[in-house]
């Protein structure tokens, strides 16, 4: 491409990043300062802590530049002060070059002591800020439903939990010590050149106005650019995850370069609107720079023509020059904060929007029925549920699981089997109709409590980054490595454990030593034995083992199932042995093909129990 095409190319890229979109959606609120004043409210004392050393410091350096006016003023040029000023009368006491360079002496101890002092509580505070911030966010965010992380792709979470609050820390750490600083040493330096000469000190304030107006014009668009680059850098983070966590699918179908065409396309995408970003922030700068040299200009223009005149000493005047020489990219950097501070506000404002998010009723001691007994009686009467509302996939489900009695739930691929057990876990709740544990609405129970109920052996089981004894006693963290052990012996995965060179401290999980699936589901059976639970889901739990296994566990998950309400759903016929009575789900209803024991108490008819549509 010519230089030609590469500078119409550029006017053409000025002329498209003017004309976005300035309104981003999820701007904040006025309100929303009190929401993340909250997080800084166990820690205040340090945040005043700091202020003061940031005030004595900005202080400390803002009357630095004085020296000088003392320097020739007093010693070179030997005038007398007028007495009648405060910088004046400290003049007299500095007329000694002896005593002005101690003064300086412990003015520079004092500004560094300071100074680091400030460091210190500055970190202390920023620290504690932001781990107040994310443990409430990470304790937030687990309180969502379940049907929310259904929805919503892992990357695209963890984006929002890690990104968002790094780049909120980041920027607010690295900023707001400096907003705080060059604020005070802005109303510093101008209280002394006000006192110094305060008609050159209004031309100087006479900038402000183009300040504004440039801010005005670009602010708006920054914060929209942010908004932009923010949701498609967590669509990068989405692409990645998925990617490397389907590393397996995507190796053996040799599609390396359709993902990667994949990827840099969304990365791309995330490109172009930095890009967008970086320069708008770059005009804004120019205009602001701009600004601040006119200021400096103006100033040297009316302060040379006082000094020739006569109304201004030269001590005054270099003095004058000194504080407007750092006071101007001071006022500069102040009202760039609005740009810099950006990226801090746009994450602020989707984190302010994922902790608008509700959490699951009855979590984080929202309430919620604990019953104080659990008998095991599960209800479903007239439950209809689609995952859309026009397509139903349980349309009107109705039956009754006894305590103690194990359902086989069966039925065509993509009936609705997981669908139904989601509903019992209440990862979903039904659009129309109940379901009851011992009567209770599953929606009036505290769902942690319901689901501490429930043990669920299920096709897939994740494995933590920790030992495989750890891992067992997820399910109940208090149980012996004794009753660990028994547990897994139970559950037919003891002999495998031991033949590990470090038996039950071998670590598995992510990049741990890997298990083979059938051992995994093993894993998951040793889980529910040490859970004890009175609720037992089992959803195609020996899917991935040979005959001789499944007959062997087949065994042990008699002894599982004893005593507890089971829901099995399994293809498996010689599982189905287990089944007390199978229901068919067919058509979005519940069917019962084979009933051993169908009566909630002795003698009651199958009807009432099954209700409208459901008896065979
Ligand atoms: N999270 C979801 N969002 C949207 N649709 C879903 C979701 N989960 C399942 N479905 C759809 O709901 C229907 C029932 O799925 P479900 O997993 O309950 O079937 P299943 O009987 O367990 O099937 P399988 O025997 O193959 O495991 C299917 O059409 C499926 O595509």
């Amino acid at each position: 491409m010519s230089i030609t095409d590469y500078c119409r190319r550029t006017a053409a890229f000025t002329r498209e990043i003017m004309q976005q979109p300035a309104t981003a959606k999820k701007d904040l609120r006025f309100s929303d300062l009190g929401f993340f004043l909250r997080f800084a409210r166990p820690i205040w004392s340090l945040g005043v802590l700091a202020l003061v050393a940031t005030a004595l410091v900005a202080a400390a350096k803002a009357v630095l530049p004085l020296s000088i006016k003392f320097f020739i003023d007093n010693i070179l040029l030997g005038e007398t002060p007028a007495p009648d000023t405060l910088i004046a009368g400290a003049g007299g006491l500095l007329s000694s070059l002896n005593i002005l360079i101690a003064a300086l002496l412990v003015l520079g101890f004092f500004t560094g002591g300071m100074d680091l002092l400030r460091n210190y509580w500055t970190a202390r505070f920023r620290e504690g800020y932001a781990f107040n911030l994310q443990t409430t966010l990470v304790e937030h965010v687990l309180s969502f439903p379940l049907s929310y992380f259904k929805s919503q792709q892992t990357g695209y979470i963890m984006s929002r939990l890690s990104d968002d609050v790094q780049i909120l820390q980041y920027t607010v750490s690295q900023y707001l010590p400096q907003i705080a600083s060059n604020a005070l040493y802005v109303a510093f330096t101008f209280a002394i050149l006000c006192f110094l000469n305060l008609r050159l000190t209004l031309v100087a304030v006479a900038f402000i106005p183009l300040y504004l107006l440039v801010n005005a014009v670009f602010i708006r668009r920054i914060r929209a650019a942010t908004h932009r680059e923010r949701e498609r850098q967590a669509y990068v983070s989405r692409d990645l995850q998925e990617v490397i966590s389907g590393i397996d699918t995507v190796k053996t179908h040799a599609a390396e370069d359709r993902e990667v065409h994949r990827v840099s396309g969304t990365l791309k995408n995330m490109v172009d609107a930095r890009i967008k970003n970086t320069m708008l922030s770059a005009f804004a700068e120019y205009f602001r720079v701009g600004t601040m040299s006119l200021m400096l200009i103006a100033v040297f223009w009316f302060g040379g023509n006082e000094v020739l005149a006569g109304a201004m000493t030269v001590g005054d005047f270099v003095a004058f020059a000194i504080y407007i020489v750092t006071f101007a990219p001071t006022v500069n950097t102040f009202f760039a904060f609005p740009v810099v501070m950006q990226p801090a506000l746009t994450s602020a404002a989707r984190l302010r929007e994922l902790f608008r998010i509700p959490g699951e009723a009855g979590t984080g001691g929202g309430g919620g029925i604990v019953p104080a007994a659990v008998q095991g009686r599960i209800e479903f009467s007239g439950v209809r549920f689609g995952y859309t509302e026009s397509e139903p996939v349980l349309s009107d489900v109705n039956f009754i699981a006894r305590p103690g009695e194990v359902v086989a739930v069966v039925g065509r691929t993509g009936a609705g089997k997981t669908t139904l057990i989601n509903l019992i876990l209440r990862a979903f709740a039904p659009q129309e109709g109940t379901i009851t544990l011992d009567n209770h609405d599953l929606a009036s129970l505290d769902p942690r409590w319901l689901r501490r109920q429930i043990s669920i052996v299920s096709q897939d089981l994740f494995l933590f980054y920790t030992t495989i004894e750890e891992n067992i006693r997820y399910s109940r963290p208090e149980a012996t490595f004794e009753d660990v052990v028994e547990a897994a012996r139970k559950a037919q995965i003891h002999d495998d454990i031991v033949r590990f060179p470090e038996g039950y401290g071998t670590i598995v999980g992510e990049r741990g030593t890997q298990l083979s699936v059938g051992q995994r589901q093993r894993i998951a059976i040793a889980r529910a034995f040490l859970k004890d639970a009175p609720i037992l889901i089992l959803d195609e739990p020996t899917s991935a083992l040979d005959m001789q296994t499944e007959d062997q566990i087949r065994r042990t998950l008699r002894l599982l199932v004893r005593d507890r309400t089971t829901i099995l759903v399994s293809h498996r016929p010689s599982l189905l042995e287990l089944a007390d009575r199978v229901l068919t789900i067919e058509g979005g209803r519940a069917r019962e093909c084979r009933g051993a024991n169908t009566t909630d108490t002795p003698g009651t008819d199958r009807t009432s129990l099954f209700g409208r549509s459901t008896v065979s």
